[in-house]
């Protein structure tokens, strides 16, 4: 790691502390952090930084249980399942705060582009494009005016209704690596035929994650369709 990789690392955990202690005294932090109280107010307080390895153990240990935590208190199942996820894909420093811990704490190889569903996986696409410095694209049930080529994935769903995506052919180039990612994961269907676009691009998957999976039938699925590393942030 340089100097500024670790300058990163040492910022990103103190967000990740500043995000803990907004809901916690020190002691509740020093609690949660196995970290001591002192310590915890001068980094919360920007007068010192965490040393790497501690900046390392609260952004990726920590922090995605932290965060799957955070998430889970911001979402809504109503009783039927569905889920009301607004307040964690309307809340880009939240999503900011989670680009780092997914990227260090899945084993996803860095991307040459992070692919996504428009339209609720764009913010979470685009925090992790950002933090890994790579594009963004997202996949539409329209085609865009002026595009002239498209990649398009279709499927018959459960329900009878035929979706189709459509993706710019020129967003994901022959042989690119590719995270596919979304905010949430329950049958699977959408993760499938953003699989299938990256397929027909011949790019490769670097893996796919999504916020929340809603049950296990999602992942299970995208797991019969690559041998990527697949995950989420909490299950519900
Ligand atoms: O695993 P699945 O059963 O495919 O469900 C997950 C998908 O459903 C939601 O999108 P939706 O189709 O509601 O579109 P939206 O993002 O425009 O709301 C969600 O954003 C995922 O893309
Ligand atoms: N909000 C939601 N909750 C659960 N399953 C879904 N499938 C599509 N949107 C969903």
């Amino acid at each position: 790691m340089n100097r500024a990789e670790k300058a990163a690392l040492q910022l990103r955990a103190v967000d990740v502390l500043r995000m803990l202690k907004e809901t916690r005294t020190y002691d509740e932090l020093a609690e949660t952090t196995a970290l001591p109280a002192g310590d915890l107010n001068r980094y919360v307080n920007g007068h010192v930084l965490p040393g790497t390895e501690r900046a390392r153990e609260v952004v990726e240990d920590l922090g995605r249980e932290a965060l799957g935590q955070e998430l889970e208190a911001r979402i809504r199942v109503d009783d039927e399942g569905y889920v009301d996820n607004s307040s964690a894909v309307f809340d880009q420093p939240f999503l900011d705060l989670v680009a780092p811990v997914v990227a260090n704490g899945f084993e996803f190889d860095r991307p040459d582009v992070v692919l996504t569903a428009a339209t609720d996986g764009i913010t979470l696409a685009a925090s992790l494009a950002s933090y890994y410095g790579t594009r963004c694209a997202y996949a539409k049930k329209r085609k865009e005016t002026a595009v002239e080529e498209f990649i398009e994935a279709r499927e018959r769903l459960q329900s009878g209704i035929e979706l189709t995506y459509y993706l710019p052919e020129s967003a994901i180039e022959e042989g690119e690596s590719v995270l596919v990612v979304d905010d949430l994961i329950r049958s699977g269907e959408t993760q499938e035929l953003l699989l299938d676009i990256v397929e027909t691009a011949d790019a490769d998957v670097a893996g796919v994650f999504a916020l929340i999976a809603a049950g296990e039938d999602g992942i299970e699925r995208a797991r019969g369709r690559t041998d990527a590393p697949i995950g989420a942030l909490t299950t519900v």
